[in-house]
């Protein structure tokens, strides 16, 4: 065989979520892919989420028991079958037509959380109704505070267990593909009746043009009472990268913390969201519920994350990539692989149990640093 072909057999058959991205950028045009693979301006932050994971290493211990592993834990007293959830990312049906109905039905096919997003091309209703995943409402609070209110109460009444607030964008990151390409995206779905989305970039980025016009910069963290008020479900803040930020959620009443940099696509040149993760995670204490996403694309970078504190991650990017490549069933598989690769991980490192994962399982660079010294 050939080395052309190996590498076409690679492809068709990926055996990891890096090998999904392959087919997804074959699978779709050029414009979509960019917009779901890209990051904000130089892209910095974008690399280091990934390159911050392959800095960690991990410390395994042998001669345990590991002839069962048990990958399953909780989030807000909800069971899913690993510690890995479905982050929310906006315009499924770029990527497949089933949209946002084929992601929900592999979240559910997998036991786990999807957290629909906000900007869906499927209504909150429409995935309410298409299968049985825990679902999370992704939300970001617009210029028309009425509409957001109306958006939370509909989450409410179609069985949502959780409201995500995305609190890192005020404005849009500069998304330089975006605006080369003149990305023109469809008007979100859930928006149908409630305002018209028809703004128009000078720029060229449809996305840009779309969230400047609706995202309502002045929100800020005096503004949550109002909504803690609208609604009796969890609020969960997304896009803490500081312990200064996280302190706050605390103190205003929040259920959980999410330590993301939105993917890389908001502010270039913030942190790599595992590089932080344990800063959040001791300003935290064991209060509420610590989780990440950024970059996570290996069983391993899981296993780091939970070592590091988190209750569980998320994945972006990963689903998209199955969506394109194999609809519902690509996202199953995505899904499959990582929680495939955990529970080898698991398995190599010595612990049957999430709970087993330790602080002490992991090195940081920092700390191989200071050991060499
Ligand atoms: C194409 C795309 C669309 C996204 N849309 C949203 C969104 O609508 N709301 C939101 O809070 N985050 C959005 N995000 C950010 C994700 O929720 C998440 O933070 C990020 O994708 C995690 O990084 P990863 O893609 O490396 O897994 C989006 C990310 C991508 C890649
Ligand atoms: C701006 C939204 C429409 C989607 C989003 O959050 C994203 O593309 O990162």
């Amino acid at each position: 065989m050939t080395d052309v072909h190996v590498s076409r057999k690679m492809v068709a058959e990926p055996v990891n979520v890096n090998e999904f991205r392959e087919l997804a950028r074959r699978a779709l045009p050029k414009m979509y892919y960019d917009f779901y693979n890209g990051g904000a301006e130089d892209q910095y932050t974008l690399k280091e989420n990934e390159e911050a994971f392959a800095k960690i290493v991990i410390l395994p211990r042998i001669l345990r028991d590991v002839s069962g592993i048990n990958l399953s834990t909780t989030v807000l007293g909800y069971n899913i079958s690993m510690p890995v959830m479905i982050a929310p990312t906006s315009m499924h049906k770029l990527a497949n037509p089933a949209g946002e109905i084929a992601t929900a039905r592999a979240a559910s096919a997998c036991k786990t959380i999807m957290v629909l997003s906000n900007s869906s091309t499927c209504t909150l209703e429409e995935v309410a109704a298409c299968c049985n995943a825990v679902r999370f409402f992704q939300l970001y609070v617009y210029k028309r505070r009425d509409i957001s209110a109306k958006l939370v109460q509909r989450a409410e009444i179609n069985g949502y267990k959780a409201i995500v607030l995305t609190a890192d964008s005020p404005r849009i990151g500069r998304r330089e593909a975006d605006i080369k390409n003149k990305i023109v995206v469809p008007q979100p779905k859930n928006l149908e009746g409630l305002l018209s989305t028809k703004f128009v970039s000078d720029r060229g980025s449809g996305v840009e043009a779309l969230a400047n016009g609706t995202n309502d910069p002045s929100f800020c963290w005096e503004d949550i009472p109002w909504l803690k008020s609208i609604t009796n479900l969890p609020i969960l803040i997304k896009g803490v990268l500081t312990h200064e930020d996280a302190i706050k959620a605390l103190e205003v009443g929040v259920a959980g913390i999410i330590v993301s940099n939105h993917g890389a696509r908001q502010l270039d040149y913030s942190p790599a969201t595992i590089s932080v993760l344990e800063e959040v995670v001791h300003a935290v204490g064991g209060k509420v519920p610590v989780f990440l996403d950024g970059g996570v694309r290996r069983g391993t970078d899981i296993f780091k994350a939970v070592a590091l504190g988190a209750q569980a991650v998320l994945v972006g990017r990963p689903v998209l990539y199955g969506l394109a490549a194999k609809g519902e069933y690509g996202v199953r598989q995505v899904l499959e692989m990582l929680m495939d690769e955990l529970e080898l991980t698991m398995a190599l490192s010595g612990c049957s149990s999430v709970k087993e994962i330790t602080r002490s399982h992991v090195r940081t660079k920092h700390e191989q640093l200071l050991s060499m010294l």
